[in-house]
């Protein structure tokens, strides 16, 4: 009880809301048995739990978006007996936040699950991260992110066949989500590995070399059980178990999934080690041809100095330099912080644009007037990419991460020796020193105070926040910020443009935050960028996407429908789709639960609703 008084009396001085709150959403004992209490809390009057209990359940972040804020404050802090928790989903902190990184560093306890494969650039700081960061930035400049541009359009194509092929041309897809992932893998395999992995319907071409052969067979190679890609994919799907609990345990239980999963850790670690030993015999050759984007392979050549016999040795003459461990760590972080974001991006995208009839149609139209009579593999980066992100394509790639952002919030944490000024709702207060902070992008995507919002035409009486309207970033800003990004001293690397295109809704410093903000914004966010927008731009130049509604007519029966009754039909396609949506929930990354959302991509002058809806 002292605690919880000295707790309450540090957050009355630091001038910051705050709510008394039980315990921290963060206790272990809470967050595994919080299900069984909630129902009976939510039985006491409103006004004694309502304002601390939605932060202490799962996904608050994404379940309450806005709502929450809205009701309590824009930043508030919870006032439990072992310290204090602060959520804000407001501009202005976000932005002093992100921007001092020295004052509010990363809260890393929340990644220590991610170093098992050794240090990394996501889950350090200090020091540390700043050496990862300098070393791992190298490889993220305008000249990868064009090979990746070219990369993500051939395996885009890739993607279109093997539908066609397999499925057949219009059939329904249950698999959208899958393959998207599947695509996020291929190009990760190519930014972090160098490699040109097929589609399995694709044959290696003949010249492939033998390591493109190894990592792209379908089949395993000698000595493994699994495919490179069947294994880097079942350790993704499993990552949380196959982290939180020993392998050893894991092969006690007699299920086939747990032991493929525990199976496709040990084939993961083994492609790796392999890789390593080939970035290393290649460095030592001078065989590294500079064609592709390559992280392990540039880690490796900046690392080791390695004699024509391929005897390695750590490099002493410069600090660039990254142990195996280190570069097993972040090649683990990058496929994981860089495949399910990015497949989300695309898939979240596929399935929000089948309802916006009005928005595809536009979509088509601009596509059309950009490329000309252009053939998607020939779009060149320098002429293609900045057009591309100023027009729909950049607008609808927007407008998902806003609504759905596949990182809903990042955890900062107070340095412990001293207390942290910070304007908080125009007032100045001072965060408490050691205060765990929450930046909620779910929920300052949708803050009113930060968007320019128009009525719903989805939900009478409200304003459009929640929707997912594309046409959102054609609208004129709110800010007149200066555009450019201003200098924030020491230089980390990675991509330094802001995250959206100068000719579209510029929102305010710390109000868009899918990749976060400052010094340790995504290192990747430029290649995820090219990889959705190369994605999007292949997918709507010949097809239109809509929802399947098999569940409830066939083919026959729709064709026999006047309007009004395909548009109640398309209804229910909306309102499935929309559940699943709500349903969503958040491990690493947001992602959708239960049943795959059924998609129909069908040539454009094919479709069957897209074409006429909201006309
Ligand atoms: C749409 C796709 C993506 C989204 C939304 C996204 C989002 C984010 C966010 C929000 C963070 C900060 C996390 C935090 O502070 O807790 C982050 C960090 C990071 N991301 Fe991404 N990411 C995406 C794609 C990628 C890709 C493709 C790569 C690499 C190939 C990548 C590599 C990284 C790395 C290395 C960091 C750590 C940076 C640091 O701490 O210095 N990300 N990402």
């Amino acid at each position: 009880l002292s605690s919880w008084r000295r707790q309450l009396q540090r957050a009355k001085a630091s001038g910051i809301r705050y709510y008394i709150s039980p315990c921290s959403p963060w206790w272990i004992p809470w967050q595994m048995t919080q299900t069984l209490w909630t129902p009976a809390i939510k039985l006491l009057p409103k006004p004694l739990w309502e304002a601390w209990l939605p932060p202490l359940t799962t996904d608050y972040s994404w379940k309450w978006r806005h709502d929450h804020f809205a009701k309590f404050g824009d930043t508030f802090l919870l006032v439990h007996p072992f310290g204090l928790h602060m959520y804000t989903a407001e501009a202005g902190a976000i932005s002093a936040i992100t921007t001092r990184r020295d004052h509010f560093p990363k809260h890393t306890a929340q990644y220590d699950i991610l170093t098992q494969f050794g240090n990394n650039v996501l889950t350090s700081e200090g020091p540390l991260w700043r050496h990862h960061r300098k070393v791992t930035a190298a490889s993220f400049n305008e000249r990868n992110a064009a090979l990746v541009f070219k990369e993500s359009i051939r395996q885009s194509l890739g993607l279109i066949r093997f539908w066609e092929e397999t499925k057949g041309r219009g059939a329904t897809l249950h698999t959208a989500e899958h393959d998207t992932m599947r695509l996020a893998l291929n190009i990760i395999g190519y930014v972090g590995f160098g490699l040109k992995l097929p589609w399995p319907q694709e044959k290696m071409p003949a010249d492939a070399d033998a390591m493109s052969a190894k990592y792209g067979s379908v089949a395993p190679p000698q000595g493994y059980k699994m495919s490179f890609v069947n294994a880097m994919a079942t350790l993704l799907e499993n990552v949380l178990t196959l982290l939180l609990v020993p392998s050893w345990l894991l092969w006690l239980i007699p299920y086939e999934p747990t032991r493929e999963a525990v199976q496709s850790r040990h084939d993961y670690e083994q492609f790796i080690d392999e890789l390593i030993d080939v970035k290393i015999r290649e460095a030592g050759q001078g065989e590294h041809t500079d064609e592709g984007m390559d992280i392990m392979g540039q880690l490796v050549r900046s690392s080791y100095d390695v004699d024509s016999a391929g005897k390695a040795k750590l490099k002493t003459d410069t600090k660039a330099v990254m142990s195996r461990d280190e570069i097993r760590g972040n090649a683990f972080v990058m496929i994981v912080a860089g495949h399910e974001t990015t497949a989300n991006a695309i898939h979240f995208t596929l399935i929000q644009m089948a309802s916006c009839a009005a928005s595809q149609r536009r979509l088509h139209k601009e596509l059309d007037e950009l490329l000309g009579d252009k053939n998607v593999e020939d779009l060149d980066y320098d002429e293609y990419l900045n057009p591309l992100m100023g027009s729909m394509v950049g607008a609808c790639m927007n407008e998902t991460l806003r609504v759905l952002p596949p990182v809903i919030e990042m955890p900062k944490i107070v340095t412990p020796s001293q207390d942290q000024p910070l304007v908080v709702d125009g007032k100045s207060c001072a965060v408490p020193a050691g205060t765990i902070i929450t930046l909620s992008a779910a929920g300052v995507h949708m803050n009113p105070k930060h968007w320019p919002e128009k009525p719903s035409r989805l939900r009478p009486g409200e304003d459009d926040l929640l929707d997912y309207v594309p046409e959102r970033w054609f609208r004129n800003s709110k800010s007149d910020e200066k555009f450019d990004v201003e200098d924030e001293g020491e230089d980390y690397g990675g991509f330094k443009g802001r995250d959206t295109s100068a000719s579209l809704f510029r929102p305010e410093r710390g109000a868009y935050i899918p990749f976060s903000e400052g010094a340790r914004a995504c290192l990747g966010r430029r290649i995820a960028q090219v990889e959705v927008i190369a994605a999007l731009a292949v997918l709507f130049r010949q097809y239109s996407v809509e929802l399947a509604v098999d569940e409830w007519a066939t083919d026959e029966e729709v064709a026999a429908m006047d309007r009004p009754q395909r548009r109640a039909l398309y209804q229910k396609a909306i309102d499935k789709r929309d559940a699943t949506i709500r349903g969503a929930s958040s491990l690493l990354t947001l992602k959708l639960r239960g049943d795959d959302v059924a998609l129909r991509f069908v040539k454009r002058g094919e479709e069957r609703f897209v074409d006429w809806l909201e006309e």
